[in-house]
């Protein structure tokens, strides 16, 4: 049987964001770290949040793309540098994930590798380290109320650190803070989100309500992607892509599957640096074709809502967002595809595909995706 648990508390809506010092004092923290990134810096939405505290808080803004530890170190330097009891992580899944690696330094000595899923990290983890509120800036990953940190560790993997101690004390989800996000980035996290629903549906573990979960988030996801992509201001439809990154989070508890065993190493590839979510999007369709043999009825539960073969409707879909045409467009190149597939087989969502796939079936679904 399976364990299914729903713990974070979420305060949801427009406006929650100008709550945040009400949550600070709640949880005790008096000396903030907020974590984040330079493109958010230059929206000017983090000065306008830090505005919004009694005082101002400690900013770390060197989060990259793709989270590694070198940042998670020197976010953390800073964190005991400035005397910091608490952490704010504010925007996408990269500085989610950051602000959750440094809040995991917080109660343990690194480095990062001997707390991945991978190398028996759960059992390493635990509950003592600091307050933690995640505000995400983007519709897509879910950190806010996953269990996961993925960061390039000091040797070069993108991996998981998955505990229920690493889920945030508290998530605060404002739509207004996506309206600005530009429509390739909508498009590209929402795929993002739009993949932990369908992957997570088709996961094995039994877990009904993960499952309701997962298809009531691709229900929005698939009503609102491109009204949002077409007009950012779209109040519904901002509102949805964050419930659909909400629920794909909340859901892929049951693990995740080949996509996202795929999109870690891809993602690790830093002198690429591609963007999670579009790779998922450009996978999700040869991975779906992988998947039909083994997934039986929820293969026809997928069609009857697309209305047209699942993979079909999922590369119609990426043609209209404009995703890039395959890998090879994204500059991955056929050398790079066997390291790729031998690292997908170690990688935590591996495991939870419903079809088992050998290095040479990524091969194929990498191929298929060029
Ligand atoms: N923890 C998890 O469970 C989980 C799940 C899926 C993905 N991830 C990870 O999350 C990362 C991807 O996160 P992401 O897709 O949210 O992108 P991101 O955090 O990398 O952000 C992408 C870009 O969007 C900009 N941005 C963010 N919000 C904005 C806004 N409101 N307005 C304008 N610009 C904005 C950022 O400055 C950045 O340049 C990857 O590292 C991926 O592996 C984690
Ligand atoms: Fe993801």
């Amino acid at each position: 049987m399976s364990t299914i648990s729903y713990l974070t508390r979420v305060e949801f809506g427009e406006g929650q964001v100008s709550r945040l010092q009400e949550f600070l004092d709640l949880l005790g923290v008096k000396r903030p770290l907020l974590c984040t990134d330079r493109g958010l810096v230059a929206t000017g939405m983090v000065q306008r949040i830090a505005a919004l505290l009694k005082a101002p808080p400690a900013i770390f803004d060197g989060t990259p793309a793709n989270p590694t530890e070198e940042a998670v170190l020197a976010a953390h330097a800073q964190y005991v540098a400035e005397g910091c009891d608490g952490i704010i992580g504010l925007g996408g899944g990269s500085a989610l994930d950051l602000a959750k690696g440094v809040r995991l330094l917080t109660g343990h000595d690194g480095p990062l590798a001997q707390y991945t899923l991978v190398a028996g990290g759960l059992a390493r983890i635990h509950g003592r380290i600091c307050p933690l509120i995640a505000i995400p800036t983007t519709a897509g990953t879910g950190s806010e109320v996953g269990r996961a940190a993925v960061i390039i560790t000091a040797e070069g993997r993108k991996l998981g650190i998955i505990s229920p101690h690493m889920l945030p004390s508290i998530a605060l989800c404002d739509p207004e803070l996506t309206y600005g996000l530009p429509p390739g980035l909508t498009a590209a996290t929402g795929m993002d989100a739009i993949s932990h629903c369908l992957e997570t549906f088709m996961a094995p573990a039994f877990n009904p309500p993960a499952d309701a979960i997962a298809l009531d988030g691709l229900a929005r996801g698939w009503r609102s992607i491109e009204k949002a992509v077409r007009d950012g201001s779209d109040k519904s439809a901002r509102n949805d892509m964050m419930v659909c990154a909400l629920e794909g989070a909340l859901a892929f508890q049951k693990g995740l599957g080949a996509v996202h065993a795929l999109t870690h190493p891809l993602g690790a590839i830093r002198q690429l640096n591609l963007h999670h979510g579009t790779l998922n999007a450009v996978l999700m369709p040869a991975v779906l074709r992988f998947n039909r043999p083994a997934i039986g009825a929820k293969w026809d539960q997928l069609q009857s809502f697309f209305g047209e073969a699942p993979d079909v409707a999922v590369a119609k879909l990426n043609q209209r967002l404009g995703m890039p045409a395959g890998l090879a467009a994204m500059g991955v190149t056929e050398e790079m595809l066997r390291p790729v597939a031998e690292d997908a087989l170690k990688d935590h969502c591996h495991a939870t595909n419903p079809r088992t796939p050998t290095a040479d079936d990524y091969l194929v679904i990498m191929r298929e995706s060029c």
